[in-house]
């Protein structure tokens, strides 16, 4: 579903369903959030790390309350899940394809049912606002039952070759998948890694992010709710060691991993080792080009869902918007606008539209490349300033306004990094050649977008940019069965499509005689 059509949605649904009474049955209770949240053979567990001083406190980016401290898993705790997982391999990898499908099918209707509390707990390890986090658990159920669907269809080959001879291939899993997610969709990156990756017959042990550990666990208990079985998919909580022992594991097969470009670096220098697969989702600095015969009140909407979501903090966005010449003026005025409309406030409340920073860390990184963008010549037209909301119970979260640059230049360190915040710069341009040459300008590649009446000239755009997801007329949507994934540096591999399968199986060819062996010897 669109943001656009959700958001229409929103204001109908907060009357009719969410009583504050309902709001707060639904809500993550203190006792959930205390229990342990590794999950190793189909039950919650704390690690058995001997080391009790290896832990982290989970904080909630809305208050800077701290919630918990979360003990890190060690090189026991990831042994023991590497080795229940191959052990849980052996059967699930020969259920059929269709049994696997059914467990995925359930497992959606199962997170459709608990939508909101898992939409609840989501806001509150992240700082997301309510209605973004209830579009992300709905697309997760979308997802898991898209795999659960797809399973069944995805087979080998026959070949007929001479003289009677024939060769199949078949689709087989890789083994045991290692995850590693990012803390700005939590649950996505859960849903998105391990439903490809179980409908093909794998098992998976999945490490979250340090600053969201709360909703994989919820996962792992839905799987086992709908019938999987124990040890197909563990969790194991922990930061960087955590991330290493488990990407340098002889036992793992496969990493899947979404993060920064130099942490998936790493990781992809760890799987070397092993010739493990791997898939890598990673940062962004992608371009926006709106051209002057654009829908301009639609451009200004494609260039806020472009910057503007979950507090900036996504690697698909469109932070370099490519603004052609003669309608600069306008479109600032009327962005300016819309942004200003914007709530920045309490995340569980259903009117905000923009909540909290992960943490302070992140918002100062984002406070500095606007200091940084100001030094370097760019023009604050709105924005990029901590805001601290009038309820005193948020005054130590980070809620930053969404900011617009204008005047920037493509030297400027501010559009060249990914800066992982509300931070949007508007360059200008005059000629297409001349915009499409300055967007592929960039050591990434993961998407881009087009704003333009005219197909042609749209379809020619999209021909010409280096990226793995291209947009016209809109940005940052995300329709289950649309693979996701980044040409340059910003990956390897795509989620969310049918051609996902293929990066969780490999191909065994069988060659079949159906003769005498003529042989020479
Ligand atoms: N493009 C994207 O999707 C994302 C980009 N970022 C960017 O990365 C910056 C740092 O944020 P982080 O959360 O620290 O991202 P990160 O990429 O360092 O961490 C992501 C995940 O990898 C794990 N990890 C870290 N180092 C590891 C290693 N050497 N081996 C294995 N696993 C490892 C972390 O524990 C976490 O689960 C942010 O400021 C932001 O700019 C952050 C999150 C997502
Ligand atoms: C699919 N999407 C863009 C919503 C999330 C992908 C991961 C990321 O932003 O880090």
């Amino acid at each position: 579903m669109h943001y656009q059509i959700f958001f229409k949605m929103k204001t109908k649904y907060v009357c009719t369903l969410l009583s504050k009474r309902l709001m707060s049955s639904v809500s993550p209770s203190a006792t959930q959030v205390q229990q342990p949240l590794n999950y190793v053979r189909g039950q919650r567990v704390d690690p058995s790390n001997q080391d009790k001083n290896e832990r982290f406190s989970l904080i909630s980016p809305a208050t800077g309350e701290v919630i918990r401290e979360v003990q890190s898993s060690g090189g026991n705790d990831i042994d023991q899940a590497v080795d229940i997982s191959r052990k849980a391999l052996k059967s699930w990898s020969q259920i059929s394809a269709f049994e696997r499908g059914k467990v995925l099918r359930k497992a959606a209707e199962i997170i459709r049912g608990r939508s909101e509390e898992l939409a609840r707990t989501e806001v509150l390890d992240t700082g997301k606002p309510i209605w973004e986090a209830r579009y992300d658990i709905q697309g997760c159920a979308d997802t898991i039952e898209y795999y659960g669907g797809l399973a069944v269809s995805h087979n080998g080959d026959f070949m007929k070759l001479d003289n009677g001879c024939f060769a199949y291939t078949v689709r087989e899993p890789l083994g045991v998948v290692g995850g590693i997610g990012a803390w700005n969709y939590p649950f996505q990156m859960a849903s998105w890694k391990s439903s490809p990756a179980l409908a093909c017959g794998n098992t998976m042990v999945f490490k979250p992010s340090p600053l969201t550990p709360l909703t994989a666990v919820m996962l792992a208990e839905i799987y086992k709710e709908a019938g999987l079985p124990d040890g197909c998919f563990n969790v194991i909580q922990g930061e960087t060691t955590t991330g290493q022992l488990l990407s340098s594991h002889s036992g793992i097969d496969k990493m899947t991993f979404t993060g920064s470009v130099p942490t998936g670096s790493k990781i992809m220098e760890a799987c070397a080792k092993d010739i493990k697969h791997v898939t890598l989702e990673l940062g962004g600095k992608s371009p926006l080009i709106i051209f002057s015969d654009c829908q301009i009140d639609n451009a200004v909407k494609g260039a806020m869902l472009a910057n503007f979501s979950n507090q900036g903090q996504v690697c698909s966005n469109g932070t370099r918007v490519f603004v052609e010449r003669k309608i600069v003026d306008v479109f600032l005025e009327k962005l300016i606008a819309r942004t200003k409309a914007m709530v920045i406030g309490n995340p569980n409340d259903e009117n905000t539209t923009v909540g909290a920073s992960i943490n302070k860390q992140q918002a100062e990184i984002v406070l500095s490349y606007i200091k940084g963008a100001k030094q370097e010549g760019a023009n604050v037209v709105y924005g990029g300033e901590r805001i601290i909301p009038q309820d005193v119970s948020l005054k130590n979260g980070y809620y930053l306004s969404p900011c617009i640059l204008s005047d920037c230049s493509d030297d400027m360190t501010v559009v060249k990094e990914e800066v992982f915040g509300a931070v949007m710069s508007v360059l200008t341009f005059d000629t297409e050649e001349e915009a499409v040459k300055r967007a592929n300008n960039s050591e990434f590649g993961l998407a881009g977008g087009v704003f333009t009446r005219d197909l042609t000239r749209a379809h020619r755009v999209a021909g010409n940019m280096e990226v793995g997801s291209l947009y016209i007329n809109n940005y940052n949507v995300y329709p289950v069965g649309v693979p996701f994934g980044g040409y340059k540096k910003s990956g390897l591999g795509r989620e969310n499509g049918a051609d996902t399968l293929d990066y969780y199986s490999q191909i065994k060819s069988v060659y079949v005689e159906m003769n005498d062996v003529d042989c020479p010897y």
